[in-house]
């Protein structure tokens, strides 16, 4: 555990970075530090690995206040990744990540070793190792930034920005990494964004900083997400906090229905019957392997021969699925807007159909995980954007 007490940074021109923070930073989870430019994330991180030190109060790792310890040892224990990287133009990327382990005095063998299993875990390639950084795109080089922070097994990784200089798609994919890795290796993150999206998507705990270097809030963030705690975490939050706090609610209690699924070699005439048989006006047709054609509404099966066969049909795009098991409520609800018969298809691994479900119901689900004291714990929250 890492535990601000009472700390501050006043600079000597007088700028209060941070104001007496007390938090702690919980051992093998990831919490991040967000909130607007200039109210002290990253003076509060560097603050742990000693590249800042505090004008009062203590910052202590696991009970050891770490200006007991020499600020470069100190920092061999801890990894560090800013943005763009910060990579040795002059030195390859096998050596860049092999940084630490050099200075801790391993041979050439076990630190290139050492690098060339960090470049298969952050998901470079064998053959990028002897080139330099500037031979890397962005994305490429921040995941060397990653490696190489993680190069000695440091127990603490400090994150500052670390894909702020990406473009989205990049960062997405940056950001699954890193869920990934942290769900493998446990390590104590702490990550500066100031992007909230961010936050609430990789923090299994976020910090919000307001101006003067004031903690504003500290919380899971599906509970930063129901309870801001003031108009500025609320504002900075932003308007659509209710849909964002969809995606820590799993899809997979979803009352799905497959009575309204038929399949290609099905005539017009069963989907007639079906239509009236359930009230709905549409069906979803499924190919022979149960993955989605299309649907069909009532006016296009009133048109074609009772006879037909489905497949022969052509039928509304069903646009995009959502995965029973592993997506939330936020994904269910977003294929369901983006459907023509306002119903979402959910599939199964294999991108099979499981059922469809209608706005109707996804309202009544949405409803029952709405208020603002309930916990996402007794419904199976998932633990990120899924
Ligand atoms: N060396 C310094 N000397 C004087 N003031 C500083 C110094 N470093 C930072 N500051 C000031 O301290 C305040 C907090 O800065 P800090 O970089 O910690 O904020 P931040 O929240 O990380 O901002 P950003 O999101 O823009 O990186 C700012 O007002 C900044 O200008």
């Amino acid at each position: 555990m890492i535990t601000f007490e009472r700390v501050s940074k006043r600079f000597p021109d007088g700028t209060v970075a941070v104001a007496s923070l007390d938090l702690e930073i919980p051992t093998g989870r990831t919490t991040v530090f967000v909130g607007p430019s200039g109210c002290g994330k990253t003076t509060s991180l560097r603050m742990i690995n000693r590249m800042v030190d505090p004008t009062d109060g203590v910052i202590s790792i696991d009970g050891a206040d770490v200006r007991g310890k020499d600020p470069a040892e100190l920092r061999r224990t801890i990894g560090y990744v800013i943005q763009q990287a910060g990579l040795f133009p002059h030195r390859t990327i096998i050596d860049n990540i092999a940084t630490v382990p050099f200075l801790l005095g391993w041979s050439k063998a076990k630190a290139h070793a050492r690098a060339r299993e960090l470049m298969e875990l952050v998901g470079l390639l064998p053959e990028q190792a002897r080139r330099y950084p500037h031979q890397l795109s962005g994305g490429q080089q921040q995941r060397v930034g990653v490696a190489r922070a993680l190069a000695a097994d440091p127990p603490v990784l400090l994150m500052d920005e670390p894909f702020s200089a990406v473009d989205p798609v990049v960062r997405a994919s940056l950001q699954e990494e890193l869920l990934r890795l942290q769900a493998e290796l446990h390590k104590t993150i702490v990550f500066v964004t100031h992007d909230i999206e961010e936050a609430v998507k990789l923090g299994d705990s976020v910090a919000v900083f307001r101006p003067g270097g004031h903690l504003a809030q500290v919380d899971h963030p599906e509970r930063l997400l129901a309870v801001p705690a003031d108009d500025f975490v609320e504002g900075f939050i932003g308007y659509d906090r209710g849909v964002r706090r969809l995606s820590f609610f799993r899809a997979d209690a979803l009352p799905l229905r497959s009575d309204i699924v038929l399949g290609e070699e099905d005539t017009v005439a069963r989907a007639r019957e079906t239509v009236r048989a359930h009230g709905e006006p549409w069906v979803l047709v499924v190919h022979a392997d149960r993955t989605p054609k299309g649907w069909l509404g009532e006016p296009a099966l009133t048109a074609a021969e009772p006879d037909a066969l489905l497949g022969s049909l052509a039928t509304d795009p069903y646009g995009h699925v959502f995965r029973v098991a592993e997506d939330s409520l936020r994904s269910a609800l977003d294929a369901s807007v983006l459907s023509p018969a306002g119903r979402a298809v959910g599939v199964d691994a294999q991108g099979q159909v499981v059922g469809v479900v209608a706005q109707s119901e996804l309202g009544s689900a949405i409803w029952s995980v709405g208020g603002e004291e309930s916990d996402p714990a007794e419904r199976g929250a998932v633990g990120s954007d899924g």
